[in-house]
């Protein structure tokens, strides 16, 4: 009788940061002979990258998780319950070892689906505080994993373990000639990358093409402004924009002395494994919960980043704080290169599998 294959559930969505794990860990689990099943939204960024891959995709109704009180949040209520009855019905068909998920509003209805049938749940938090849906699904989860040391302090004890930024090898594989040749830009003069978090941001877009004169007196600059953001007519030999990169990134950021963006979890390692002083402007309050204010306080705190609010962000403020980094450059990076190192996708894939990973 043939062998019935492992299977595996991951989900997660709602924004990159949120899939890309995932994403990583597809060739992983097939390289190890078993077959990662996707469940996520029906219109969701998941959709997209997931759907670029070979595995197979499960749409469910899933409800948006509100902090405030609103007559939505009553459709949502069955909205989740509808998705936890898809979820269940994927879940017996695939008869998967566990569900790993990476949080947003469409991994909860699969982790309480998961819960009623007895199949074990890892989590993934890479913020420092758990948003909203890895609060729920802790409560449910087998085992969470964390991005940040602080993160212990606020996630059930006992069942949560530290690993660290779980970070794509090739981004530490990039080559100067070919950022160059990206850019056509030149060893001359400094770069900086402005990297505005995966959909980009606007008041940053915004802060360097107004100031661009200003900035490219002395920088050139690679800006990464997000899909649909590119603007015409912005001619200067020391300004380059790309909407989104993918191959081009590792190289990009080779050839970068500084780095410039918002403070996404994802990101804010990268630029660290790659040893990038940063200057971060964090999503504020208004616009998000704060997870992302909390973790650029955590890498000033570190010694890795200056922070400009996004309130104060002026081309005054921006000089000063650059001047800072530039006088400071030697004792950041000394700082960075005392970072411990990242986890491997492999080695996350083991520790799941097994419950063997080495770092
Ligand atoms: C608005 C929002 O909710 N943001 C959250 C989201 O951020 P967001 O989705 O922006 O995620 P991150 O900043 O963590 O990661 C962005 C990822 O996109 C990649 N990239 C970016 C630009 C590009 O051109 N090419 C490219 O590949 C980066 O290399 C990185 O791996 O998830 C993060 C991780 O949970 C959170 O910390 C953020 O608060």
């Amino acid at each position: 009788m043939e062998a019935k294959k492992r299977k595996v559930v991951l989900t997660g969505g709602g924004t990159v940061g949120h899939v890309m794990l995932n994403k990583l860990l597809i060739p992983c689990f097939i390289n190890k002979g078993v077959e990662p099943v996707y469940i996520g939204s029906k219109k969701g960024i998941e959709k997209e990258i997931i759907g670029a891959t070979s595995i197979k995709y499960y749409n469910i109704s899933s409800g948006k998780l509100r902090r405030y009180i609103s007559a939505e949040n009553f459709k949502d209520v069955f909205k989740v319950m509808r998705g936890v009855g898809d979820a269940r019905k994927v879940l017996k068909k695939e008869q998967v070892e566990f569900v790993f998920s990476k949080g947003g509003f469409v991994s909860v209805p699969v982790v309480l689906a998961a819960k009623s049938l007895g199949i074990p749940v890892y989590i993934h938090e890479s913020d420092i505080t758990p948003g909203l849906a890895n609060r729920i699904a802790g409560k449910f989860a087998t085992k969470i994993y964390v991005t940040f040391k602080k993160t212990l302090e606020y996630v059930p004890k006992g069942k949560s373990e530290y690993l660290g930024p779980v970070i794509r090898d090739e981004l530490k594989r990039g080559y100067r000639d070919i950022g160059y040749e990206l850019t056509g830009f030149t060893e001359e003069k400094p770069v900086m990358i402005v990297m505005g978090g995966s959909l980009g941001a606007r008041s940053i877009n915004t802060f360097v093409r107004e100031n661009l004169d200003a900035l490219t007196k002395e920088w050139q600059i690679i800006h990464l402004c997000g899909r649909g953001n590119y603007q015409e007519g912005l001619d200067n030999p020391n300004y380059r924009q790309f909407e989104f990169v993918k191959k081009e990134l590792p190289h990009l950021l080779r050839i970068s002395d500084i780095a410039v963006g918002r403070s996404g979890s994802n990101a804010i390692y990268e630029f660290l494994l790659n040893e990038k002083p940063m200057i971060l402007i964090p999503l504020p309050l208004s616009q998000s919960r704060g997870d992302q204010v909390e973790n650029a306080e955590y890498f000033k705190e570190k010694g890795y980043a200056e922070v400009i609010q996004d309130e104060e962000l002026d081309l005054e403020t921006f000089q000063t704080t650059l001047d800072r980094i530039e006088g400071n450059k030697d004792a950041i990076v000394e700082c960075m290169k005392k970072f411990e190192g990242g986890f491997r996708p492999e080695s996350l894939v083991n520790l799941l599998l097994d419950g063997e990973g080495q770092r």
